[in-house]
């Protein structure tokens, strides 16, 4: 393995795309829209009750029509911000031979980076054009020794993340006339599992004719993203793609399976993908917050009561995690949608 990036950089000039990375992008057409929303966090704790109305009746709304929105004044410090996207850059500029000991033997590897071959819906198998970095950091924190900058730029931004997490998550239980404390107490979010991924997506020579992340929802709660101020970030919504712009020190927030079934499907998972482009690299730093490992998740009971059925079996978090880990296949049904349960 020794990475995309490593292949970008060679000294013959790559004019297109190595066969091994050829993947159709359908559709590949995507727009931009003014109307993805953006929610003002300090609205949240500013102390007038009209300003956090708004900001409840905003969140609910963003989280069920679009499973998306673009979180501004969220109180991280834009430092912090950007030392965990340098940290990153740092560790994807080490030398191949020190990111070998980390390349996976086992899905479930705390710590895992290299690159990943999916297969798509005609059965061919391809390698994604991006090299990741992938760290499970709570409730147990995990981390490469290298580079010196990263330990303490992951323990900083990961815990200011998972404080984000776990406000919104208060907040998007609000929107849904949840119990105070209901969710936090039921996830057991203290125990929070959060996931870390670092993703480095170079500059590709075709970029319609490869892909950094095809299609794909996120398994956890709530995902929080931020990036190097390279664009590449797609949603999709009413069946179209959405170009993500998003304002400097801004976090790309979306929700996630598990959001999905305990919300009893208010709140949509939403369908993403990374593009690719031809000039700049790109490096996206993704925390995914979900519930603890041993939750077992299924639609909040007062929901099924007002909803009159429930319609997403439970399961434990840490099954179903197990369960995405080891389907390779795109064409397989995702396991969200093997826990839909249908209308008679
Ligand atoms: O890099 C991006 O913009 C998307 C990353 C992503 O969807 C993921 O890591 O799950
Ligand atoms: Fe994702």
């Amino acid at each position: 393995m020794a990475g995309v990036k490593v292949l970008a950089e060679s000294p013959v000039v790559l004019e297109s795309v190595p066969s091994k990375f050829k993947f159709v992008n359908e559709p590949i057409r995507s727009s931009d829209s003014d109307s993805i929303p953006m929610i003002d966090f300090s609205l949240l704790t500013s102390g007038h009750p009209d300003q956090r109305s708004k900001f409840i009746q905003d969140l609910g709304k963003a989280c069920q029509e679009w499973g998306f929105f673009i979180l501004v004044n969220h109180g991280i410090p834009e430092n912090d911000m950007n030392a965990m996207v340098e940290a990153a850059m740092e560790f994807f500029n080490m030398p191949a031979e020190e990111k070998q000991q980390y390349e996976p033997k086992n899905a479930s590897d705390p710590i895992k980076c290299g690159n990943f071959d999916v297969t798509d819906t005609s059965n061919r198998t391809f390698t994604l054009w991006r090299d990741y970095l992938k760290l499970y950091v709570h409730p147990e924190f995990h981390c490469p020794l290298k580079p010196k900058t990263l330990r303490e730029a992951l323990l900083h931004y990961s815990e200011k993340t998972r404080k984000l997490a776990r406000a919104l998550l208060e907040a998007v239980s609000e929107t849904m006339r949840l119990e105070r404390g209901y969710m936090e107490e039921t996830l057991n979010l203290e125990s929070m599992f959060q996931l870390f991924a670092g993703n480095f997506y170079p500059p590709c020579p075709q970029p319609d004719h490869a892909i950094g992340i095809p299609p794909h929802t996120d398994h956890g709660l709530l995902t929080l993203l931020i990036h190097n101020g390279v664009a590449g970030l797609q949603i999709e919504h009413n069946g179209e793609w959405f170009n993500v712009n998003s304002p400097q020190n801004s976090i790309l927030v979306n929700t996630g399976d598990q959001l999905e079934i305990f919300s009893n499907g208010r709140c949509k998972s939403v369908k993403h993908r990374a593009v690719l482009n031809n000039e700049k690299t790109r490096i996206s730093i993704v925390v995914a917050n979900g519930p603890s490992l041993d939750a077992i998740v299924g639609p909040a009971p007062s929901l099924v009561a007002r909803d009159g059925r429930a319609s997403y079996l439970p399961m434990k978090y840490e099954e179903y995690i197990e369960k995405q880990l080891t389907k390779t296949r795109v064409i397989e049904k995702s396991v969200l949608e093997q826990l839909m349960i249908q209308e008679n």
